[in-house]
Formats: C-alpha cells, structure tokens, sequence
C-alpha cells in the first residue's frame, strides 16, 4: 500500500514530521539506503535533499547516498541513484546488486534473471539463491562507451582518451576515459597504497575539462587477471568500492593491453573482490556481494 508523505506528530514539540521506511545495504562496503519507491511516496523536489540528509554519518543514517527502488514501465524495476552531496548519478554498479537482491528478496520480480532500467539504459541481472537469499548478483552492465563526447571530456568528439597525458598543477598523468553510463578517469599507479585519491581525486573530479565531472580510479595492475583499485567518486568521495569505476578500470585495462578481452579479471577494491569480464561482443559483466545492513524508518 503507498504511504503518501508519513506524517508522524512528534510527542515533544507537537510538531508534524514525516517519515519513511528504508533498507540500508551494501556492495563491498559501498552503502547506499535504499527506498522502495513501490510503496513509498518522496517528493521530487525533496529527493537531493534527502540524499544528503540520509548520508550524514553524525546526524543521518550513514551511507554514500540514496538510492530509489523504481516502477519502471519498461522492466520489473529502476533504479535511481543520488550521491551523498545529493547529485544524481545516471548508473552505480553495487547499486545495481543490491537492487537485484533486494527486487528477488521483496517479491517484485520472481523469475531469477531480469531487467533493470537505469537513467542510462536497460541491464540485465541473474541473481544466485541459496535458501530464499540471493548471496551474489552479476549484472550485465553493456557495452562501455568510449569517445570523448560519450565520456563526456572536452576536445575531438570521436576520440578516444587511451593513456592520454593530461596535466593537474602542474604533472604530467596519464589517464584512461571509460563510461559505463557514467564517467570515469582511470590512472596507473605502481603500488596502490601510494595511490594519491584524496588528493588528485577531488581535482580531476571537478576539473573543467570534465563537463559533468567524473570519477577517479587508480588502479595497480598485479597480473594480467588481477587489479589492485582506489576510488575517488564524483559527489561521494572515497568509497569502499565503485561497481562501475571497477567495470571501467578493466575495460581500460584491455585497452592498455594489461589484460586480456574476453577473460575474467578479478578486481580487489577496499571492501572485497569484483569478478569483471569484458566480453567478446563488447559487453561488460561485473559479479560481487550485494548484502542487507538492516531496515528501519527514517524521520525528516
Ligand atoms: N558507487 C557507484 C557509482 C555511484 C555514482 C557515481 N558516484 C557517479 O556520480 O557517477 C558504483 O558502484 O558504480
């Protein structure tokens, strides 16, 4: 049944607050709160703010964002998603699993592979069962988009930005430009501790050349099916894990010829491993954990 708007009264002060019921969960530690949107009503206008609210670890829930539970009239579900400084991504790869677990485990889908639609385009997921609960999830995340005005980066529109140098103050990097419906700059580093996340991320995140700005990954290549992975997200910042930066830093990967088309690469992020192949017909699968935290009822 929808609940328009939960008004609650508060004891003390009388005054009139609303409410909602949400799932807090995880992907390798990247935290989202999750609202399902089949049975709950959030104001449009209302939905960055939350997103920010929610995210508050001292005065919030805790998370790096809000992430919606959707009816789609195009597949059972959509997602969308709201980073913790309340900006709307297009894609989350965690995102991605945990809707799935949470769409198989809440009776909105029954069958054990189906769509879901995000704000740039349709995937498909497969759930794993054991017992009634789904333990991992992989996505089908499409095929990667690889030009500079797909990305989207300043400069030839049809190129494609492949360990292309590129200054911040003054160095000299070398970066990969990968969408996954998202965008993404992904940087080599020898030795993934001395990764400089907190901070070149934030530079190269809001950097002009990066229109819609970007997320930032540095990436140690251990072996050609094995990477170390960092992440600076747009509008979240560090995070355990990126689904879709892990996605990009493979297909980057094949695309410096550090591993290999068609072969699953495991990516280790802080929060776990990302089993990722980039197939031959160009589409991306990306399988991992997608985990419950709790439930409970948010007032705002
Ligand atoms: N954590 C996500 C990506 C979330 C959105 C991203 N910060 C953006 O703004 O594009 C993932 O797992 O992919």
């Amino acid at each position: 049944m929808m609940t328009m708007y939960s008004v609650i009264k508060d004891v003390c002060g009388g005054e009139v607050m609303r409410s909602f019921s949400f799932t807090k969960m995880h992907g390798l530690g990247n935290s989202y709160i999750y609202v399902n949107m089949f049975k709950e009503c959030l104001a449009e206008e209302e939905l960055s703010y939350i997103a920010k609210r929610v995210s508050n670890v001292h005065t919030g829930i805790g998370s790096d964002g809000l992430i919606l539970i959707c009816p789609s009239d195009v597949a059972p579900v959509k997602m969308r998603i709201f980073n913790s400084d309340g900006s709307e991504g297009k894609n989350c790869g965690n995102g991605l699993r945990c809707v799935a677990k949470y769409a198989y485990e809440h009776g909105i889908v029954q069958e054990e592979q189906f769509l879901i639609e995000t704000l740039s385009g349709l995937v498909e997921a497969r759930v794993f069962v054991e017992d009634g609960k789904v333990n991992s999830v992989e996505v089908n995340m499409g095929k990667p988009r690889l030009s500079r005005a797909e990305i989207p980066m300043i400069g030839k529109e049809d190129d494609i930005v492949v360990s292309e140098p590129i200054e911040f103050e003054g160095h000299t990097y070398y970066m990969t430009g990968v969408s996954m419906g998202n965008p993404h700059a992904v940087f080599y580093v020898d030795q993934i501790e001395d990764a400089p996340v907190t901070s070149l991320g934030p530079i190269v995140e809001k950097d002009e050349r990066f229109p819609e700005g970007i997320n930032v990954e540095f990436v140690e290549v251990v072996n050609d099916r094995e990477l170390h992975f960092r992440v600076w997200e747009r509008g979240s910042g560090v995070t355990q894990a990126c689904g879709t930066g892990a996605c990009a830093a493979v297909v980057a990967s094949v695309l410096n010829g550090k591993t290999k088309r068609n072969e699953e690469t495991v990516v280790h992020l802080a929060g776990g491993d990302l089993y990722i192949t980039w197939k031959e017909n160009g589409d991306v699968l990306m399988r991992g954990a997608a985990e419950t935290i709790c439930i409970g009822v948010y007032y705002y």
